[in-house]
């Protein structure tokens, strides 16, 4: 990533400043990272790995620059953030990674009681929406670190993201009798659409002091996301060896299960989650989402 202008002549009286990037610690961004590591960008950022909520706060708390926001916080800090376009966590059908995991048919988990993964944000808040309006039960919930075991010994039912999701999916559920259920595949069944687990978002005021290298940030992820596709084979064969995981599972989940685009019908899926969600989210029901503009071209 060629460092811009403007920033250049800035670091030569100062020492130069990488932005301040977040990346996601889980199996679902290994593709972005695996893309920054091949093209050189990675050593350009100040790279914080954590769990989304985290980054999440970091981000609203200006620690961050840039990075993933899950997408229930960046709508409720949608005036202070940009959202980078083309780039997402997201899925058009089964995501396998944002998951209930139930001990009875979710028909009956009315008043029974239901662990939210404290990691998440988002798959929680959409859990609860299609428990509730699409199954029509009203379950009590409780917060819970995401361990499947600990999460059962204390309730019928668990919503889980990121790895742990992952390896519930598939198989660790079904060996303890348990049923999975694909938050991503269930709102696709609902609603037709596509859904967004996570933006990439920059903060405002860093796009006003730095709009080129958050342009440049923004490029970074789009080579990386559009590389690791092409090598999807590699990406996964390569993260299988450290991994539970077979190389074949893992290179579908990463290419056919996680949708990293951010397009016009992935952001009707968040408008139409947005509007479902609004009234007790803490933002409007028709929030708008801000995309970053293209950065003027300097001749
Ligand atoms: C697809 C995923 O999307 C995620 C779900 C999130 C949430 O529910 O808050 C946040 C970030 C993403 O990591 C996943 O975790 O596997």
């Amino acid at each position: 990533m060629a460092r811009p202008d403007a920033e250049t002549r800035e670091s030569r009286e100062n020492t130069p400043v990488r932005p301040r990037v977040g990346h996601i610690q889980f199996l679902n961004c290994v593709p972005l990272y695996w893309g920054l590591a091949r093209t050189g960008n990675l050593l350009d950022l100040d790279l914080t790995k954590d769990t989304p909520e985290k980054l999440s706060d970091q981000l609203v708390g200006g620690s961050l620059d840039i990075g993933p926001i899950t997408c229930v916080e960046y709508l409720r800090h949608a005036d202070e953030l940009l959202v980078l376009p083309d780039i997402a966590v997201g899925s058009d059908g089964p995501v396998m990674s944002c998951v209930i995991v139930s001990k009875v048919p979710l028909a009956e988990l009315d008043g029974r009681r239901v662990a939210l993964g404290s990691t998440s944000r988002t798959s929680v808040r959409l859990a609860r929406l299609l428990l509730e309006e699409r199954e029509g039960v009203r379950p009590e919930y409780f917060s819970c670190p995401p361990d499947l075991e600990a999460m059962l010994a204390d309730a019928e039912a668990a919503v889980l993201i990121g790895d742990p999701a992952l390896r519930a999916y598939l198989g660790q559920a079904a060996e303890h009798g348990l049923t999975v259920h694909d938050l991503g595949e269930m709102w696709k069944e609902w609603t037709g659409l596509p859904f967004v687990f996570a933006v990439w978002a920059a903060r405002r005021d860093f796009v006003e002091r730095s709009p080129e290298l958050t342009a440049a940030v923004h490029r970074a992820f789009l080579e990386s996301r559009d590389l690791s596709l092409v090598e999807a084979r590699e990406v996964a064969a390569h993260t299988a060896r450290w991994e539970p995981f077979d190389a074949t599972v893992l290179e579908r989940y990463f290419s056919e299960a996680l949708d990293f685009s951010l397009g016009e019908r992935q952001l009707a899926g968040v408008a139409e989650f947005a509007r479902r969600v609004a009234h007790d989210s803490g933002f409007a029901a028709d929030v708008t989402v801000r995309l970053l503009e293209p950065a003027p071209v300097v001749v």
